[in-house]
């Protein structure tokens, strides 16, 4: 078996202890219990309190946006640095202005994204600064990226396990004291051998077995719970793998599929990880992030579930290869299977059947596996030959 390569980017482990304040919780119990005292309603904290994560006002509405509809949301978005969060960046700020979208990570940021708009230091296991950040710049919105991904995750479970689920907790509590509205990405990981795998539908069995998958079935999880309990506005979409041109993958199962286009233009040879005939579900990073924009957008009488698949298409490496051999034929392929990769993508959906999705806000994906591969070839093409030339 071939060892997984650990791609280090900059992520360490931090172990945070949450104050469990006792004798502040007692008071703040007490205080709750016996109201008489003619102050104003105490709002308490959700760490603060251990009998209830939040004190709801009778006239709270947590289904409505927190933040005037003429207003601009101010979005936070943490993990912001991998393969997805610039360009969610950039779009949302077309949408709400510069200043209204914070990108967030642990790493430093290249100079292209540093002064393209507001990037803060944020790691998700530490409680405060997160509260810090959301109070100091009002956010109304927190998209939340963070999250060690699957090959990467297996190869450290600590890790993974402190990231994806205490970090998601952090998460969940702040924006349930803050009034968020909350997204958290999922994924076709979230689903196991014992799933259907072709199509997958929404609801289903969901026994995955990556320690990613299991992070993932908890966030979908505990963020309906919060939601039917405290009224969270919690949005959440399954996605597939997600092929995007200038961005890298963060070492994922699906990041083959990226990686081919970048070999076959700069090498003509293409070694592929997961055998021939495995199908996945993958999508182009625009509809993905379109997707995203839309589903935070759907108002939320639309939303018959609050967990949802997407989906674009589906392909073997084999179909991919061949797209590609289309405009590039001199492209050779060869395989050499990382079977840690290999048994996730066999315990993963090969269809995913995202019709809720398409039926209530109206999801409908632009890129097939043709536009796909033109749009990658001629975006890494011409990137290839500006660098040639300078
Ligand atoms: N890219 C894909 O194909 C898919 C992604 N997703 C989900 O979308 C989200 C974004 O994915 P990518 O951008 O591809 O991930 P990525 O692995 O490229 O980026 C994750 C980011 O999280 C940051 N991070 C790690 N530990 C952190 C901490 N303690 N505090 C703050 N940030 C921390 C990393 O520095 C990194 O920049 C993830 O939740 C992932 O599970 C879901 C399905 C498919
Ligand atoms: C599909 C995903 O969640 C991700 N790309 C991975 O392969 O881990």
């Amino acid at each position: 078996m071939r060892a997984l390569i650990y791609l280090e980017r900059g992520i360490h482990s931090v172990t945070v202890k949450m104050p469990v304040i006792r004798t502040l919780s007692k008071v703040a119990k007490q205080a709750l219990l016996n109201p008489g005292c003619g102050c104003q309603p105490i709002t308490v904290a959700v760490r603060t309190i251990s009998f209830s994560p939040r004190q709801v006002t009778s006239d709270a509405s947590f289904h409505s946006v927190s933040f005037s509809e003429t207003d601009h949301p101010k979005v936070l978005i943490t993990g912001g640095l991998g393969q997805l969060g610039v360009g969610l960046a950039k779009r949302l700020r077309k949408r709400f202005g510069n200043k209204n979208v914070i990108l967030s990570d642990i790493r430093k940021p290249p100079s292209h994204v540093f002064y393209s708009g507001p990037f803060i230091y944020s790691d998700i296991l530490d409680y405060k600064n997160l509260r810090e950040i959301v109070v100091n710049n009002r956010i109304t919105w927190l998209v939340h990226y963070s999250a060690l991904l699957s090959a990467v995750g297996e190869a450290n479970v600590s890790l993974a396990r402190d990231v994806n689920i205490t970090g998601l907790h952090n998460i969940l509590d702040i924006a349930a004291e803050h009034g968020l509205r909350l997204f958290v990405p999922s994924t076709i990981g979230a689903f196991g051998p014992t799933s259907p795998r072709n199509p997958t539908p929404d609801l289903c069995v969901q026994r995955p077995r990556t320690i990613y998958g299991v992070s993932k079935v908890h966030a979908e999880l505990m963020g309906e719970y919060y939601h039917h309990r405290y009224g969270l506005d919690f949005r959440c979409l399954r996605y597939p793998g997600i092929i995007s041109a200038d961005s890298q993958p963060g070492g994922g199962t699906t990041d083959y599929a990226v990686a081919i286009f970048h070999d076959a233009v700069k090498t003509g040879k293409f070694e592929c990880n997961l055998k021939p005939d495995t199908r996945l579900p993958m999508m182009y990073i625009e509809d993905c992030l379109r997707a995203t924009v839309e589903m935070m957008e759907a108002p939320a009488d639309t939303l018959s579930m609050r967990t949802y698949n997407i989906n674009a298409m589906s392909f073997t490496p084999e179909e991919l290869a061949q797209e590609v051999q289309k405009q590039l034929p001199d492209l050779e392929v060869t395989y050499d299977i990382d079977q840690v990769r290999q048994a996730i993508a066999d315990s993963w959906p090969m269809n995913f059947d995202d019709s809720n999705a398409r039926n209530d806000w109206g999801w409908k994906h632009d890129y097939d596996l043709p536009e796909l591969v033109q749009t990658m070839l001629n975006y890494i093409g011409s990137d290839s030959r500006i660098a040639q030339t300078n």
